[in-house]
């Protein structure tokens, strides 16, 4: 079995209302796997059923082969998680709250902090407290608890929340570096699409509850609707050209020329030749490829309810 974190007809239900409905992911070793979903629509709640910290109405979760129980402790020595905003004793300074993780961990080798310190550029803020940290800083201290004892799972809610451009592309590329280097497998939350994007092997869509969509990176790049963007002085004589040539143009709401035929996408020299022979030269010629963002949007739009 290599789905190293699974759930089987996972549902939680408050007072009726069903937060999780029959939710079935699958996420293998050494995989980012980007959980999307609007607020509300399931992923705390997923995540915290992940982590037995709540119990499911229905359905199960398996985290590393085993099922998430309420006494089953054996899990969590291999799995590292921040959920929501990660917490830290307010009075404590930074190397004393890793200090107390650690000893929670039984980690014997005290020079893990520093390494965790140095990984995660916290060496400035070591002896500041928790509860003086920027919001960044928390998060950095809060990754940098969930990685202490080097897990072979790590859980993350929103893991960028909070950090500056330059910190999400150094957690991206900490992440990136566990996955490929060490096979950590990483799931993690978040309503950065353009972040998940970059990072993820594997997406998750959840709205209202239900998973609607889980593609590989791979299927998402091959789903995404690519287009072909051109303008002209004469839009209509350009169109009626093109259409001569067997090219489906039409005006999109932009008042640009678009199509998604293959060839022309493709072959965008075709159209530039063809128009400048028509003496309807391009004032534009762009390939779009739709972002994860309008993909999101419109996958959850065709579900309903966007
Ligand atoms: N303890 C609770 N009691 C009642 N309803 C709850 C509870 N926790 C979550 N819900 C409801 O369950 C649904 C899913 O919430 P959840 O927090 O899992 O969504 P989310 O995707 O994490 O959203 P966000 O991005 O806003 O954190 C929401 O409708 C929420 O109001």
């Amino acid at each position: 079995m290599d789905n190293i974190i699974y759930t089987e007809n996972l549902s939680k239900s408050y007072k009726g209302v069903k937060a999780v409905e029959n939710v079935c992911l699958q996420v293998k070793r050494g995989e980012i796997y980007g959980f999307l979903g609007l607020n509300g629509a399931g992923k705390t709640t997923t995540i915290r059923m992940l982590l037995g910290m709540i119990r499911p109405s229905s359905g199960s979760c398996f985290v590393n082969g085993q099922k998430v129980s309420a006494g089953n402790y054996e899990i969590w020595k291999q799995v590292g998680y921040m959920v929501e905003t990660p917490y830290a004793y307010p009075d404590l300074t930074v190397r004393e709250n890793l200090e107390i993780a650690s000893n929670h961990h039984k980690i014997q080798d005290k020079s893990t902090i520093d390494r965790v310190i140095e990984r995660l550029d916290l060496i400035p803020y070591e002896h500041r407290k928790a509860k003086h940290l920027s919001m960044g800083n928390s998060q950095r201290l809060g990754i940098a608890k969930a990685l202490l004892h080097e897990p072979q799972v790590l859980l993350l809610d929103e893991p960028t929340n909070g950090l500056d451009p330059a910190g999400i592309v150094e957690i991206r590329e900490l992440l990136q570096e566990l996955a490929y280097k060490k096979g950590t497998t990483i799931f993690i939350s978040s309503h950065i699409l353009g972040e998940i994007s970059k990072i993820a092997t594997k997406i998750g869509i959840i709205h209202q509850g239900q998973l609607v969509q889980e593609l590989r990176k791979e299927e998402l790049d091959k789903n995404r609707i690519v287009k072909l963007l051109i303008n002209t002085k004469d839009r209509n004589e350009a169109k009626i050209t093109l259409a001569g040539l067997g090219y489906d143009f039409w005006e999109n709401e932009n008042g640009v020329l678009e199509t998604q035929s293959e060839d022309a996408v493709n072959h965008p020299e075709n159209i530039a030749k063809a128009l400048v022979k028509g003496n309807h030269p391009p004032t534009l010629l762009l390939v779009e490829e739709e972002d994860l963002e309008s993909y999101f949007l419109r996958v959850i739009g065709e579900k309903g309810g966007a």
